[in-house]
């Protein structure tokens, strides 16, 4: 690859239009506008994106209908109830760089039985199995589908990036997880004259390799923003038929820092907002040696771009090298955002990852 320095910002999201990877007459010019999304903003619309719309559709339309449940429904599959962080949390119960978020989430992962005893590292007690709401008979293969097909496009989507990045297909595949998340969301309107409007605070997403998400609203619906290089806020508005797909901590640590985590944030505004974020999951047992040193030499001889100050305070254990391994990052993360759940299930390791500010 050729040596570069990244000085631009951005003040748009790139799209991205995969069916453009299967025709070598396009592939060329796809490929190096998928570079420059990596490496220049973080962020991009994928269109195209080669999962069935009923399969979309079918979660799409199940969301106003699993956030009106009765509250008894929800907290019979209460996250607090999981060592996993698997399951219904509402308002309120969140935190992002210690302030509350405004959102209703149910989260759902991998469907996994929990093999975690003591002994083993603490982050192999995220895998376990689901909670399921009682609710359409339909609802848990819709879930499952979904979460099927988005793990098939990740896997699609790795061997394009390697392919953008100059690495040879399957490069980072051995990092994969056995567990991918994905979080159902709902972000209830603003109330008016309300000053705290923190749908989700601004983070850069700390579950894996990439997150892929689904704007599930109409397009008159904003809320969803990330941070450039200059330090503004810009808005990633709702394109039907798209997914944003954006970096992970993890892939910035394994660049070297040449593709970073672009900081995100979703103000709740005059609209409620639902939202689908499915999170490629990092191998647990990932060191950042590991992670960061077979690439070394490839990604060492590009100059990692800057970033705003505001982006560098961001929270991010594993970029800045204090835990040993990816799960025990991952672990951290969801031990802070769910601080009651983390007190309940890690006592052990709850005030330490609580005061640690990265
Ligand atoms: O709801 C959204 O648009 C983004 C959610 C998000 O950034 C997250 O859950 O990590
Ligand atoms: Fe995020």
């Amino acid at each position: 690859m050729p040596s570069r320095t990244m000085t631009s910002s951005f003040n748009e999201i790139p799209t991205i239009d995969l069916s453009q990877a299967t025709d070598p007459a396009t592939l060329p010019k796809l490929l190096i506008e998928l570079r420059y999304a990596l490496t220049d903003v973080g962020f991009l619309y994928v269109s195209n994106r080669g999962v069935p719309k009923s399969v979309v559709d079918g979660l799409v339309n199940a969301l106003p209908k699993l956030f009106s449940l009765d509250d008894e429904v929800k907290k019979s599959v209460a996250l607090e109830k999981s060592p996993h962080f698997l399951g219904y949390s509402g308002v309120g119960s969140e935190n992002t760089g210690r302030k509350v978020d405004k959102r209703e989430q149910y989260e759902f992962g991998t469907e996994l039985t929990a093999t975690w005893h003591d002994g083993l590292p603490l982050s192999e007690r995220l895998r376990g199995p689901n909670q399921w709401p009682e609710f359409d008979g339909n609802f848990r293969s819709v879930v499952e589908e979904y979460i099927n097909e988005l793990s098939l496009l990740g896997e699609r989507f790795l061997d394009l990036i390697a392919h953008a990045l100059s690495l040879s297909p399957g490069t980072f595949q051995p990092s994969l997880s056995d567990q991918h998340r994905l979080k159902l969301v709902y972000y209830p309107e603003a109330s008016t004259g309300d000053s705290e409007n923190q749908g989700v605070g601004p983070h850069k997403d700390s579950s894996g390799w990439w997150t892929s998400l689904l704007q599930a609203s109409p397009p008159e619906v904003k809320g969803l923003q990330v941070l450039n290089k200059a330090g503004y806020w810009v808005d990633v508005p709702v394109v039907p038929g798209t997914f944003v797909v954006n970096t992970g901590q993890a892939f910035e640590v394994v660049t070297n820092g040449v593709c970073k985590a672009t900081t995100h944030r979703v103000l709740s505004g005059p609209h409620e907002r639902y939202s689908v974020p499915f999170f490629q999951g990092m191998r647990r047992d990932l060191t950042k040696a590991e992670a960061t040193g077979s690439l070394k030499a490839h990604f060492g001889a590009l100059a990692a771009g800057k970033e705003s100050d505001e982006a560098s305070a961001v929270d991010s254990a594993f970029l800045k090298g204090k835990y040993d391994t990816w799960g025990e990052s991952q672990l951290r993360t969801k031990v802070r955002s769910h601080r009651e759940n983390g007190k309940k299930f890690y006592p052990e390791v709850h005030e330490l990852y609580i005061n640690d500010d990265a």
